[in-house]
């Protein structure tokens, strides 16, 4: 999918253009001099360890985070701008066990600023569109209830829900299987990798773990201590360059169709005190 990577050019307008960006925050940058296109329908998986700017990176392709330098393009133009179709499921956060507002009602947000109509006919389509989100997130047994009543798990399958009812043309992903349980992960990401496919939607997923999506991963941008590496993920999730990434000796195995880390965890793990020898790759 990823006509970009390799140099090779497509004539398709990008799904997101990033030219020279940078983000510092005082003294300290997260990342710059970074050049990017995400095509449609690709699958780009973002991934580095707690700190490297991960989620700063989706927040300036919303338009919510300002770049120190360069510029950025979503949707074909500017981030935040009118009419940007973009889908964003954010980083998971508790929601307010005494927030009201039913899952239907959270899914249907996403299509606040799409044009329905206000007769029948709209509000019909309106709730047929919400009502088919909910249904293939899995949601549907229990989105009429108040979303603060809900699980972790389900709270955020309404989210994937709300950000991808109004078919959009990115989807920024944060951290998106965070509570889900291991069939929840795989319905999730297959979701998405089937939107992609058949509707051509730009994936970013920032993850720490890119085993469960590592079939749908067609590139990888990898930040760590303001130095990054796009490519396959076979070129990045090597020995080599995450050795020269983290500036230590890092040993990645492949098995079985995973990707595991030997050793090093401290330089990859910092605050996941719970890792052991083999780790999974972040
Ligand atoms: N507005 C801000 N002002 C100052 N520092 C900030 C701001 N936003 C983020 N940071 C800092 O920038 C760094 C990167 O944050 P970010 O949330 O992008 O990292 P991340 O890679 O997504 O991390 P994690 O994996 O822990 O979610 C953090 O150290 C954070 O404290």
């Amino acid at each position: 999918m990823s006509a970009a990577a390799g140099g090779v050019r497509s004539e398709v307008r990008p799904a997101v253009r990033i030219r020279g960006a940078g983000l510092a925050f005082g003294n300290r940058t997260l990342w710059s001099g970074l050049d990017l296109d995400v095509e449609p329908g690709e699958f780009l998986a973002v991934l580095g360890p707690n700190g490297s700017g991960k989620s700063s990176l989706l927040k300036a392709l919303l338009g919510v985070q300002a770049l120190s330098s360069g510029s950025v393009e979503i949707a074909g133009g500017r981030p935040g701008g009118a009419n940007r179709n973009v889908g964003y499921i954010p980083q998971q956060r508790a929601i307010d066990d005494s927030l009201t507002l039913r899952g239907v009602d959270l899914v249907g947000l996403g299509l606040d600023g799409h044009r329905w109509g206000t007769g029948l006919f709209g509000i019909r389509a309106r709730h047929a569109r919400v009502a088919e989100a909910v249904e293939a997130v899995g949601a549907a047994r229990y989105a009429r209830q108040p979303v603060g009543k809900l699980s972790g798990g389900e709270q955020q399958r309404l989210r994937v829900a709300q950000a991808l009812v109004g078919d959009p043309e990115v989807l920024l992903c944060d951290e998106p299987l965070l509570s889900l349980d291991l069939a929840h992960q795989r319905a999730v990401s297959e979701l998405i990798d089937a939107r992609r496919r058949t509707a051509g939607t730009a994936v970013l997923f920032v993850t720490h773990e890119i085993n469960p999506v590592l079939r749908f991963v067609d590139r990888v941008l990898y930040l760590v201590n303001g130095q990054f590496r796009i490519g396959k993920p076979d070129e990045v999730m090597s020995s080599e360059t995450l050795s020269e990434l983290y500036g230590t000796r890092i040993e990645v195995l492949k098995v079985g169709g995973q990707i595991h880390i030997a050793g090093a965890q401290s330089a990859l793990c910092e605050d996941q005190p719970h890792h052991d020898e083999h780790e999974r790759v972040s």
